[in-house]
């Protein structure tokens, strides 16, 4: 089995719809709107924020959020992954009515009890929503910069990138800069090149989330691969999305054979009827990767990863 890594996965959209059913049980919530058949119920990407929103709403206290990342990287575990990077949000949190402390707090107790029982390591990078707009996004910079936890080491924003222009962000970033986080963003999903050069003209990240769609420019693919920018591709979220028709017409391997540092991540996984382990076997069935290359979408992981160099150095070494 080749050894994973992960540095893309939203910690809320990381909730099975049977987690999800089991936590609308104990609050005696109605959550058949939102799950049929054991199945999320979406159909384009503003329905599968209104589906995500809902489901988060059920995990309502820090040991709900504990059970949420234990359950999550010890299944992540499970399929070879050694490292896991993933998207937290304090927004959902006070929308559900948990403190953004004990939100954290929860969480980075799921990922001890995780690590004690697997040994896979794990980080957060705190986010603000873009369709809140740049109060919204700087209102969690803020929160993440005067609140530091060791286990949240980078800042991100995701949500609707069709909203706001990445410039409109820039003071946010500034703040979680200063602060010494670690920067990505997602662009390039929703919308095309233009997004991601503006993305990297204003807010700076050493990673864009997904990224892909830079194909559409090639000087922008140019200088992604000159400047080292890593994408955290996630092609199971891109097709269940309809950001490509289908595999056949997904960029990685275009990106990958310009030179861009590319990875496997799985976004949003029970929603995309997806799993890291699948990534690493579409790209292995579809863009005609083997073990190798594998193995290099997780070296690209590990050395874009946000985390000490000690650390860095730990999981490189097992990498074999
Ligand atoms: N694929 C995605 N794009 C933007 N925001 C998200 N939040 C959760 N999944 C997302
Ligand atoms: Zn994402």
């Amino acid at each position: 089995m080749v050894v994973k890594a992960e540095i893309h996965c939203h910690i809320e959209g990381a909730a099975s719809p049977a987690l999800v059913e089991a936590q609308a049980k104990k609050y005696g919530v109605d959550v058949s709107a939102i799950i049929r058949d054991g199945s999320y119920v979406w159909s384009d990407f503003t329905s599968f924020l209104r589906c995500y929103d809902v489901a988060s709403m059920l995990f309502r206290t820090e040991e709900d959020y504990a059970l949420l990342a234990e359950t999550y990287l010890s299944e992540l575990a499970a399929q070879g992954t050694i490292y896991s990077e993933f998207f937290i949000s304090t927004d959902h949190a006070v929308n559900a009515g948990l403190t953004p402390a004990a939100y954290i707090s929860g969480l980075a107790e799921g990922m001890r009890r995780a690590r004690e029982g697997t040994g896979i390591e794990s980080r957060m990078i705190a986010t603000g929503l873009r369709h809140e707009g740049p109060e919204g996004v700087e209102r969690a910079a803020r929160y993440i910069a005067a609140n530091p936890h060791p286990l949240v080491t980078g800042f991100g924003m995701a949500g609707d990138e069709r909203m706001h222009e990445p410039r409109d962000f820039a003071k946010a970033f500034d703040i979680a800069r200063d602060a010494g986080l670690a920067i990505t963003v997602h662009a390039g999903e929703l919308v095309g090149a233009e997004s991601v050069r503006e993305a990297l003209d204003h807010l700076v990240p050493a990673r864009i989330g997904h990224g892909v769609r830079a194909i559409e420019d090639p000087a922008l693919v140019e200088r992604l691969a000159a400047e080292g920018i890593v994408l955290e591709v996630c092609p199971g979220s891109n097709i269940a999305l309809s950001v490509y028709p289908s595999y056949a017409e997904h960029p990685l391997p275009r990106l990958r054979a310009a030179g861009v540092k590319v990875t496997l991540s799985s976004d949003d996984p029970p929603f995309f009827h997806t799993s890291l382990a699948q990534e690493y076997e579409t790209a292995r069935t579809h863009f005609g990767m083997d073990d190798a290359a594998l193995l290099e979408m997780t070296r690209n992981s590990v050395e874009a990863a946000f985390v000490d160099d000690a650390t860095r150095a730990a999981l490189l070494a097992r990498l074999g």
